[in-house]
C-alpha cells in the first residue's frame, strides 16, 4: 500500500494481539490536516526541516544574527523516514531523524509546555526518559548558553511534530539539530505527537526504543522495550556532581522578576547545603537570589559530613528516576530531619516524604508541563505551576504531624507538604520554573524565613 505523504505509524510484526491497532492510513492522517510541506534532503547534517531557502538578517539587541532558513532546494514531496520510535505496546512511529544517530531506550513522557524546550532538555530529571513535545513547533529559538539547567542533556531523545529551521533569537548560538548532535541526543521529527500523546495518556507511560539503525527489526526493538523499566533504577548518583562545590550567583538583574528578593537578602546570607540529585541551575540561582550561600554536595554525601558544616538549612533537589531506588538519600534525609530546616523540591519532596515515613507511587503518565493548577491549602490561593514528575507521595501513608499544604487541582495528588515539628517543607513541582510560571517563587522566601526563624530561636536560647 503506497502510503501518501504524511505521518506514519504501523504495528510491529509479531506484536501481541493486545497491542493497539496502529496501522493508520497516513493519507487519512493528513487529509483533514495541512499537508506536511516538503523537506530538505539531509545534506551536510542539516536538520530535516521545511521552508524555502532564504536568509535574512535580524538585528536586535545590537547584534545582527543571520536568520538562516535552509533547504527544500530539491525537496522530495515525502519526508525522509529514516528513524523510528518503537513502543513496548508494539506500535512503530516512523520519523525523520535529526541530531545524533544510534539507538536509545527510555520511558516516553509528553511535556505540554509551550516554551522552554532547552530548559526541559537540560533538566537532569529527564535522565532515562524521552520527551515528546505536544507544542508542535520546536527549535525556533535555537539554543543559547544562558538557559542551560545543567551542563549537559541527560535525556536520550526528543520527539517533535515539526522541527523549525528558522532560528529567530538574538541569544541563539546554535540550532537544535546542532545541539542534539553535540549532546548525543537523537531527534525524531514529523511524528504525530498528538496521536502519541493520546496513546500515553490512555495507556500510561510506555517504554520505547528510538533508533536510526535500519538493520534492527521492529520486533527486536519491541522486545528491547518490553525488557526495560525505569522503576528501581538509581539515576541520582548517575547525574549528580562527584565533588562538593560552592554556588553564590543569583538571577541577574536583567531577568530578576521578584522585588521581594531584596528584602530577603537583608537577612542573609544563609548557608545552605544542597544535595545534588540532578539539581537544576535555576534552583541554585533562586536560592542565591533570596540570600543563600550554597554548598552543593553529591547525592551520596553522608549526612554526618553535611551536619559538620553546620549549615543554616539543607536542600534536597529534583532528580531522575524512582525515589525508592535511592534508599541512601532517604537515610541521609532521616539523619538530618529535625536537626536543620530542610526544603525539598520534586525528587527532594519524594525523598523527604519517605523520610517522614510515607510511601511514593508511580503516576499513570506523570505531570510534565507549565500550566498545572495548584491550590495552596492554608490560604486557598491557586498558583499555576511548572511540573515534571512521574512519581508522587501517597498522603494516606504519611504520619500524623505531616500536613499536605498543596494539592494538584488536575488530579488531587499531593503537591506539597510541611512537617512543622521537623522544620521541613516540600514541593512536588518546580517553583524555580525554567521553564514555566513564577507563581511558586514564594517557596524560596518561605524556606529563608524558616531558616531565619530557626537562627533567631537559637540566638535567643
Ligand atoms: N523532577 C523531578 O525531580 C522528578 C522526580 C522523580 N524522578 C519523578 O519522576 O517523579
Amino acid at each position: 500500500m503506497m502510503l501518501k505523504q504524511g505521518v506514519q505509524r504501523t504495528i510491529a510484526a509479531g506484536a501481541t494481539q493486545s497491542t493497539r491497532s496502529c496501522v493508520v492510513d497516513a493519507h487519512a492522517q493528513t487529509s483533514s490536516r495541512q499537508v506536511i510541506a516538503p523537506f530538505a534532503p539531509r545534506t551536510s547534517g542539516k536538520a530535516a526541516c521545511q521552508g524555502s531557502a532564504r536568509s535574512a538578517a535580524s538585528v536586535s539587541g545590537g547584534r545582527a544574527r543571520s536568520l538562516v532558513v535552509r533547504a527544500a532546494a530539491s525537496a522530495s514531496p515525502f519526508p525522509k523516514r529514516n528513524a523510528r520510535l518503537v513502543l513496548e505496546d508494539g506500535s512503530v512511529w516512523h520519523a525523520t531523524a535529526f541530531g545524533a544517530t544510534g539507538t536509545q531506550i527510555g520511558e516516553v513522557v509528553f511535556n505540554t509546555s509551550l516554551s522552554g524546550y532547552q530548559e526541559i532538555m537540560t533538566d537532569p530529571s529527564y535522565k532515562g526518559q524521552f520527551v515528546a513535545f505536544t507544542c508542535p513547533h520546536i527549535g525556533n529559538v535555537g539554543i543559547n548558553p544562558e538557559d542551560m539547567e545543567s551542563t549537559q542533556c541527560h535525556l536520550g531523545a526528543i520527539i517533535v511534530r515539526d522541527l523549525s529551521c528558522v532560528v529567530s533569537n538574538y541569544r541563539s548560538r546554535m540550532t537544535l539539530d546542532e545541539y542534539c548532535k553535540k549532546e548525543n541526543v537523537i531527534g525524531l521529527a514529523n511524528v504525530d505527537t498528538r496521536a502519541l500523546t493520546k496513546v500515553l495518556r490512555e495507556t500510561g507511560c510506555l517504554v520505547g526504543v528510538v533508533t536510526t539503525d535500519a538493520s534492527k527489526t521492529d520486533a527486536e526493538l519491541v522486545t528491547m522495550a518490553k525488557g526495560w523499566t525505569i522503576v528501581g533504577k538509581d539515576l541520582l548518583s548517575v547525574v549528580s556532581c562527584t565533588e562538593p562545590y560552592e554556588w553564590g550567583k543569583g538571577t541577574s538583574d536583567e531577568w530578576e522578576f521578584n522585588p521581594r528578593v531584596k528584602l530577603s537578602k537583608q537577612h542573609g546570607p544563609f548557608h545552605v547545603v544542597a544535595y545534588d540529585f540532578g539539581i537544576k541551575t535555576n534552583i541554585l540561582r533562586r536560592l542565591a537570589s533570596f540570600g543563600c550561600r550554597i554548598t552543593v554536595v553529591p547525592a551520596t554525601y553522608p549526612a554526618s559530613e553535611v551536619l559538620k558544616m553546620n549549615p543554616d538549612g539543607v536542600f534536597f533537589s529534583n532528580g531522575p528516576g524512582d525515589p525508592s531506588a535511592a534508599p541512601y538519600a532517604v537515610d541521609n534525609a532521616k539523619a538530618i530531619l529535625g536537626k536543620k530546616p530542610v526544603f525539598g523540591i520534586c525528587m527532594g519532596h519524594q525523598v523527604l516524604g519517605q523520610a517522614f515515613g510515607g510511601k511514593t507511587f508511580k503516576l499513570k503518565f506523570g505531570h510534565h508541563g507549565g500550566n498545572h493548577p495548584i491550590r495552596y491549602m492554608p490560604t486557598g490561593r491557586v498558583e499555576i505551576s511548572a511540573q515534571n514528575h512521574n512519581f508522587a507521595v501517597d498522603p494516606s501513608t504519611l504520619p500524623p504531624g505531616v500536613e499536605v499544604t498543596h494539592i494538584n487541582l488536575n488530579d488531587g495528588t499531593c503537591a506539597g507538604m510541611v512537617f512543622k515539628e521537623k522544620k521541613a517543607m516540600t514541593i512536588q513541582y518546580h517553583p524555580e520554573a525554567s521553564p514555566g510560571p513564577h507563581d511558586a517563587d514564594v517557596c524560596f522566601e518561605q524556606f529563608v524565613d524558616m531558616m531565619r526563624a530557626e537562627k533567631a530561636a537559637h540566638a535567643s536560647a
